[in-house]
């Protein structure tokens, strides 16, 4: 499916970096290297604008390998892109490790996820279906 975006950025195209992936890695556009402290958290331009079609979102979600490596993660992962939003695409980064983290221009970031997603609407009721889970949650069935 084709979704219009601008790109205001610096760098080219989100862009699946193998034939099945199903995220696109999106890439830092800053003015200035940008340095994440430990437990830091930030807010990473993308310089990206896009019009999702009603009925789809855009999830921003971390990559594993910056997670792994350098304790990057997404605070509010995995971000939300409205098809009605218009604004600019930023990633919130956050610093999970010991070291200092440089974020510079054309760095992969973070990857994006667009996906289908229902709009329901509420029947209010006061029973619902039984089941055998019932209310039983957090670990209820054990562990092992
Ligand atoms: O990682 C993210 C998450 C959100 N957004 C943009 C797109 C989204 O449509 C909008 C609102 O996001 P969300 O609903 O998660 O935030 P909110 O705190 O509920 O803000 P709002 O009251 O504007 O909905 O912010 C991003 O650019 N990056
Ligand atoms: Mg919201």
């Amino acid at each position: 499916m084709n979704i219009k975006i601008i790109n205001r950025s610096k760098n080219t195209l989100p862009a699946y970096e193998t034939l099945h992936a199903a995220g696109m890695d999106m890439r830092a556009d800053l003015e200035a290297p940008v340095t994440l402290k430990p437990l830091e958290r930030k807010l990473i331009p993308t310089g990206l604008f896009i019009e999702l079609p009603e009925g789809y979102e855009a999830q921003i979600r971390p990559r594993s390998g910056l997670a792994f490596k350098h304790g990057i993660g997404i605070v509010n992962s995995p971000g939300t892109i409205d098809a009605d939003y218009r604004g600019e695409i930023k990633v919130l980064l956050v610093n999970l490790s010991a070291e200092d983290f440089e974020v510079n221009t054309g760095d992969r970031i973070a990857q994006m996820v667009v996906a289908k997603h229902e709009q329901v609407q509420w029947q209010e009721v006061e029973e619902l279906g039984e089941t055998t889970r019932g209310a039983g949650g957090y670990g209820h069935t054990g562990v092992g």
